[in-house]
């Protein structure tokens, strides 16, 4: 697990340079990158910098195809907060990313746990994911993974906790009430079989969820723990996402030290 300390601006640019990468090295293959998407506030500025570099550097997402994390479960399918319409207003539209190539699991399916095994069937089916942004919830939830969850879970509907739909109640006009109950997303499982996994998190209400993810003991009460067991996993983190952390002085170190060809 790497984690680097920075700013705003220089934490977005490094993830959108794990995602610009692994765009180019498949296009230069033939190949089509397979990129996990997240919703929240922590990577919309990787997604106004791929914005960017679309249309000022020619970074193309054709051919491209993508799984988001998690979504809502009732939310009506021309609803704004639909994680698949908000993917489409923050990243999709904006680019030249085939709208049929963004896939999320299906929050108006009649039969959820068929919908779920179809999730799975088709990131398999795409050849799993490539590079996976993830942020973290303030209680350590990774995509809905809530505390309790199994470390070895697949898609499938969870219960949202009240702390989660309290923080998400913004995006329903402070309307905790409206914030849906259920939820589909990503297990643990699921994720961890992603190739890269790039984890977002700013400001100090995070601060605990960090250092339980980078430092603490891996346990389901810190679903992000999870990542621990992880090959290939960058944290980037603004001052006050790390405040917590033991190591932090240690993490700068290696990051300032680190050979020029090892990438992300
Ligand atoms: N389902 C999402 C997660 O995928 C996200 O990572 C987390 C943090 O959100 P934010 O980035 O807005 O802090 O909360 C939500 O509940």
């Amino acid at each position: 697990m790497e984690v680097v300390i920075g700013a705003a601006d220089e934490l977005a640019r490094l993830a959108a340079d794990a995602v610009e990468e692994r765009v180019r090295a498949r296009a230069a293959l033939g190949s089509r990158a397979v990129l996990g998407l997240a919703t929240g506030s922590s990577p919309l500025a990787v997604y106004d910098e791929l914005v960017r570099r679309h249309r000022e550097e020619g970074l193309s997402f054709a051919g491209v195809e993508a799984f988001l994390l998690d979504e809502y479960v009732g939310l009506a399918a021309d609803d704004p907060r639909r994680y698949r319409n908000v993917i489409d207003q923050e990243l999709v539209s904006r680019v030249d990313l085939d709208p049929d190539d963004v896939h999320g699991p299906d929050g108006l399916a009649a039969d959820v746990p068929a919908a779920c095994a179809a999730y799975e069937i088709a990131i398999v089916a795409a050849g799993g994911i490539d590079v996976q942004l993830l942020g973290v919830g303030a209680d350590g939830h990774l995509a809905f993974n809530e505390p309790g969850s199994s470390l070895a879970s697949r898609t499938r509907l969870k219960t949202l906790t009240r702390g989660t739909r309290a923080d998400n109640a913004r995006f329903f006009d402070g309307d905790v009430d409206a914030v849906p109950r259920h939820c589909l997303t990503q297990g643990l499982g699921t994720i961890m079989q992603a190739r890269h996994l790039v984890l977002l998190a700013a400001g100090r209400a995070k601060s605990e969820a960090v250092h339980q993810l980078v430092e603490g003991p891996v346990s389901a009460m810190w679903p992000a723990t999870v990542l621990q067991h992880h090959p290939h996993v960058t944290v980037l983190l603004d001052e006050a996402a790390a405040s917590r952390l033991q190591l932090a002085g240690y993490y700068r170190e290696a990051y300032a030290a680190k050979p020029p060809w090892q990438g992300l």
